[in-house]
């Protein structure tokens, strides 16, 4: 599954519906067993959740927005599938939520590709589901010295702190991930899928039972002035780069 929705596959209402509906159409399909995760866009895995979905909209707005981010991760954390991701760029955020919720992460050794949840740089704050995804990939010490620092790990210091399983040369990410996925396949499917979902239940349970609540707790969260302000202060921020 290659991700393209440029300049830098952020993740709009629409392309998360594009990816959910593909996502449904593979699982669906008795002949698919796994899916490489990767991006189209050179340089870039993903900026993350769009911050245009999340900025001068109505309650309404954000709250279909937010039902489908929900939406898109329990799909992918609790997929039967194998799902690996191949991350050939940087990867900020909600991008990083989905390659936290593969089942292995393969990522290209170049120093511009950092991935991490670096909510707090932009004043918001990880909801608990995306914490929650990070304690079970990194333990409970490092990630919550990334949570507060919003620390996004270039390649040696991802693989350092256990964010991604293998660094290789860029040229090698794709032919690394499927060199993987053999190991993964070769495992009787109804028990790697049913450990999956031990392993992974509970953590998606909570989202499950609270669902309504979190979303209103983000309509709330991201409609305050002070939170809409900081969003735009971040925007300009970004738009300012370039001149
Ligand atoms: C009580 C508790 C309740 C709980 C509440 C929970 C609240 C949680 C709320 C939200 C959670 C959000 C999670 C997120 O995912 S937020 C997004 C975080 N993402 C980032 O910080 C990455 C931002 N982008 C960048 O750093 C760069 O763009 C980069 C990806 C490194 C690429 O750099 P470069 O190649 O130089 O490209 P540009 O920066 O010039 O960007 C090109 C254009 O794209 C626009 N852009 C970039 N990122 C985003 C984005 N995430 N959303 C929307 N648009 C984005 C950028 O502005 C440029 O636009 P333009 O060409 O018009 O200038």
């Amino acid at each position: 599954m290659k991700m393209r929705n440029p300049p830098v596959n952020s993740l709009s209402l629409e392309f998360l519906t594009e990816l959910l509906i593909s996502l449904e159409k593979l699982e669906s399909d008795k002949a698919f067993h796994a899916i490489i995760l990767t991006s189209d866009c050179p340089g870039i895995f993903s900026a993350g959740l769009d911050l245009m979905e999340m900025c001068g909209r109505d309650p309404t707005h954000y709250a279909e927005y937010w039902k489908a981010v929900q939406e898109l991760w329990l799909r992918f954390y609790l997929s039967h599938l194998v799902v690996i991701s191949a991350i050939n760029g940087v990867n900020a955020a909600g991008g990083c939520l989905l390659a936290l919720s593969c089942d292995y992460r393969v990522l290209a050794d170049n120093p511009k590709y950092a991935m991490g949840l670096n909510e707090t740089l932009l004043g918001i704050i990880a909801p608990f589901w995306f914490k929650d995804t990070l304690v079970n990939t990194v333990g409970h010490r490092t990630a919550e010295r990334a949570l507060q620092l919003g620390l996004l790990f270039p390649p040696a210091e991802a693989l350092q702190v256990g964010m991604v399983d293998k660094v290789v040369p860029e040229d090698q990410v794709l032919s690394a991930a499927r060199s993987e996925l053999a190991q993964w396949l070769a495992i009787p499917g109804h028990a790697r899928q049913l450990t999956k979902s031990l392993m992974r239940k509970p953590t998606a349970d909570r989202l499950l039972k609270e669902r309504d609540a979190d979303i209103q707790n983000f309509v709330r969260f991201i409609s305050r002035d002070a939170i809409q302000k900081a969003l735009r202060v971040y925007l300009e921020k970004l738009k300012q780069k370039k001149t």
